[in-house]
């Protein structure tokens, strides 16, 4: 049984279309998370899914069931918002089952709801408390232990951790995690800013661009291989490193020209007929080392040194205008701000896409 099924779902308000015919299929029980840009369609798509935003074109199915048409209570699908919206008079236990009293549920099947959603989250000891007497990540719990109650069939969130500190997220999203796996037939969709979120919990990830789909794939799919530049540029942070380059020798392996002219062979086939092409060569900041010796993929002069303690951020200029080159390099080195370095990176972790942004690996 499929969980969700999106068949080329539009939206437009008034002249303006903002998503552009999504299809997309998540399984039951599968935690998928969109991503992408400010204003990309992310949150559009979210309450489409919920039925807060109605379906401009295209077919959507909850378990199987055509629910364009289906007003929000009927989707068997439960919301959390960034802001957790609990009634401020009401205590916990009574703000996880105001839904259900609503809905006529039996004292006991209420009662058995709450105590087991508190049970997941940890809220047990705080259900006769009033919401202002909790922390904002215990509000943010109570929140989700709400749409637990309402046994969805899918679970939206919508940035539920966007208003919680630091070390709150945290420890929020390792109980995201845990509800996760506790209700394993749940299927769950959440959208976020946070790339740690996103390669943390997802079983796939959904990379949006204005109303449309990028990529879709698991996790370390996408940062291993983008298939295309603005995959590569949005996962993995700080961003992938992109040198403009030319092809110059085409094959199993290929061989570019960077700008400034040092010419590196890469384990990627091309066809012939790429010769010539203006290119982009890709490396992420974590997989360049320092070289020592004469085989580099490029250098330049170190600008800028961050000393973390853990790792070292050197950002090179003289390569690419205006954009430094950017190599995190574990724990602490013996590098000078104006030291000319050399750099080199495993062949396997090498990147290159064509004029369009499309990957040769892909
Ligand atoms: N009621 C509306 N009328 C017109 N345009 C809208 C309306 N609501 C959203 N949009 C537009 O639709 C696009 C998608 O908005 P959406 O909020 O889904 O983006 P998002 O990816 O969730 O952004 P963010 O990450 O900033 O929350 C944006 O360009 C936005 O300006």
């Amino acid at each position: 049984m499929s969980g969700l099924q999106l068949k080329d779902i539009r939206k437009s308000y008034g002249a303006v279309d903002v998503i552009h015919g999504i299809d997309l299929e998540i399984k039951q029980g599968e935690f998928v998370v969109f991503v992408g840009p400010s204003g990309c369609g992310k949150s559009t798509l979210l309450r489409m899914i919920a039925g807060l935003e109605e379906i401009s074109g295209g077919e959507m199915y909850i378990a199987d069931r055509l629910v364009n048409d289906v007003p929000p209570s009927q989707r068997g699908i439960a919301m959390v918002f960034q802001s957790y919206a609990l009634y401020p008079h009401m205590t916990v236990y009574d703000n996880m089952a105001f839904g259900m009293r609503i809905a006529k549920e039996s004292k006991e099947e209420i009662d058995r709801r709450v105590r087991s959603a508190a049970d997941i989250l940890q809220l047990t000891k705080y259900l006769d408390r009033l919401p202002k007497a909790l922390s904002g990540g215990q509000r943010q719990r109570v929140a989700i232990g709400r749409a637990i109650c309402r046994d969805p069939k899918v679970f939206l969130f919508d940035e539920p951790l966007s208003n919680l500190d630091a070390a709150l997220r945290v420890a929020t999203r390792i109980e995201i995690a845990k509800l996760n796996e506790a209700m394993a037939d749940t299927t769950m969709i959440y959208v976020t800013h946070d790339q740690v979120e996103a390669m943390t919990l997802a079983d796939r990830i959904v990379v949006l661009s204005a109303g449309h789909i990028e990529q879709v794939g698991p996790p370390l799919e996408l940062y291993e291989r983008p298939a295309n530049l603005f995959v590569a540029r949005f996962i993995g942070s700080p961003a992938m490193n992109i040198i403009p380059a030319k092809i110059v020798a085409t094959g199993a392996e290929t061989t570019v020209e960077l700008t400034g002219g040092k010419r590196d062979v890469l384990d990627i086939a091309t066809a012939a007929s790429e010769n010539g092409k203006t290119a982009s060569f890709g490396v992420r900041p974590e997989d360049l080392r320092v070289s020592t010796g004469d085989s580099f993929l490029f250098e330049g002069t170190v600008a800028i040194i961050e000393a973390l303690g853990e790792v070292t951020l050197l950002y090179i200029e003289g390569l690419v205008a205006n954009e430094p080159i950017i190599a995190k390099i574990p724990g602490i080195l013996d590098i000078k701000r104006g030291d000319k370095v050399r750099f080199t990176a495993d062949k396997a972790k090498l990147h290159l896409f064509d004029a369009s942004g499309k990957s040769y690996r892909a």
